[in-house]
């Protein structure tokens, strides 16, 4: 017997991600599968649609998960873990329901899904999971047998997510002129969502003031701030500030917004500051346009200097960190007692989402919690 590591249960892990078109004729085909029934405004979606057309019609996120799937593979071979990595989408393809029906042919029977995102909410959790839903109903009525699919936690205090982000600071700090760079501020990023779906994220006892989303983004961001400072000894100021806001005007979404902080930072006398995309998995379309062009251009229009620290990508550390989380998973799955790895004041994300986290308004089946209708 060699060392192998044992997955099981599983049999494969799924890469759950968004999707993004592949080229122009795709991007408004896609823009109708995110937004179907949502009641984005149209002015948005032809503001949305030209972010992708200055790209030539390409999402990053694509090549992004590619790159991921390699380092997973690789990783996975290199540590002897005998788990096949497949990729769907939930607006693009490679489709979630096509991926799965290989999957099933393949004879694959227990799925572990890693979603590329971090934090709970509805559009980064329950959303991905009434996608899997839908697609176990739809290989049912094939007549498949639907698999059992259940996802990994929330990753975004794990070690091999945070620790790379670090780095990523600590190198946006060092590549910021000498005479603002001690003076820099951080304001750490993410996805704006309505205030709605901010204060019932996560577990019913999390819901209220912003709910697991905002609690689970400022861990983070202390985290960071802290191993800054520590690896500084500068105490840079720090603020946790929202992106990508859709949605009609007179609704709340979270604040505030990063163009408005870079300017009332600039008005209060902040030299630099270095924009933290900790909500973001990889170099998606809201890193590349909303904070690369953006947010750049204000800050030029400002003359205030800025960088953007790197997401984590394809870093080996994250794919390491998946590793060890399908291990620790599987472990618990066999009735082993495992201390989960995480970092922080929060302590590990569940293993299975409860009854009434992250609600949709609309309730529908969603599968991989423990109100799953599939076993
Ligand atoms: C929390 C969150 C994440 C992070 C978690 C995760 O990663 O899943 C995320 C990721 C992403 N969102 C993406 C793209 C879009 N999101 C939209 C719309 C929305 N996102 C929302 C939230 C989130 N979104 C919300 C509350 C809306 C409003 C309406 C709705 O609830 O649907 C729209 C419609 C137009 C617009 O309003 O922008 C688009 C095109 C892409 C792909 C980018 C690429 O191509 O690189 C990615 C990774
Ligand atoms: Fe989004």
């Amino acid at each position: 017997m060699s060392d192998a590591l044992d997955p099981t249960p599983y049999d494969a892990l799924l890469l759950l991600s968004f999707g993004g078109p592949e080229g122009p004729d795709d991007v408004v085909p896609f823009l109708e599968n995110v937004t179907r029934g949502r009641g984005i405004p149209k002015e948005r979606l032809k503001e949305v649609g030209q972010h992708y057309f200055l790209f030539g019609g390409v999402s990053p996120i694509n090549d992004q998960n590619r790159a991921l799937l390699d380092v997973l593979r690789k990783d996975f071979a290199e540590h002897g873990l005998d788990l096949p990595v497949y990729w769907g989408n939930r607006n693009w393809a490679p489709y979630l329901t096509d991926t799965l029906r290989e999957m099933v042919t393949d004879g694959h029977r227990r799925i572990l899904t890693l979603a590329t995102s971090a934090y709970a909410s509805y559009s980064g959790c329950r959303q991905y999971r009434e996608n899997l839903a839908d697609s176990l109903a739809t290989l049912r009525a094939e007549g498949l047998e639907p698999p059992r699919v259940d996802k990994l936690r929330h990753y975004f205090n794990h070690p091999g997510f945070v620790r790379p982000m670090i780095d990523g600071v600590l190198t946006s700090l060092a590549d910021l002129p000498d005479d603002v760079r001690e003076g820099a501020h951080l304001a750490f990023t993410t996805h704006s969502i309505p205030h709605s779906a901010a204060d019932t994220s996560g577990r019913v006892e999390d819901h209220g003031d912003g709910g697991a989303y905002v609690k689970e983004h400022l861990d983070v961001a202390r985290l960071i701030a802290d191993a800054v400072r520590e690896e500084t000894g500068v105490e840079h100021p720090w603020q946790l500030v929202y992106q990508s806001r859709s949605g009609a005007p007179h609704i709340p979404w979270l604040e505030p917004d990063i163009c408005d902080h870079l300017e009332e930072r600039h008005a209060a006398g902040a030299p630099a500051v270095v924009m933290v995309p900790i909500g973001f998995v990889s170099d998606h379309m809201e890193v590349l346009y909303d904070l690369d062009t953006e947010a750049e251009a204000k800050a030029a229009e400002l003359g205030l200097e800025v960088r953007r620290s790197a997401t984590v990508g394809a870093d080996p550390r994250f794919a390491a960190a998946i590793r060890e989380l399908v291990l620790e998973r599987a472990a618990t799955e066999n009735g082993r007692t495992v201390t989960p790895c995480a970092l922080g004041a929060l302590g590990a994300s569940h293993d299975l989402c409860p009854v009434g986290c992250c609600p949709a308004r609309a309730p529908k089946p969603a599968a991989a919690g423990v109100d799953s209708p599939y076993a």
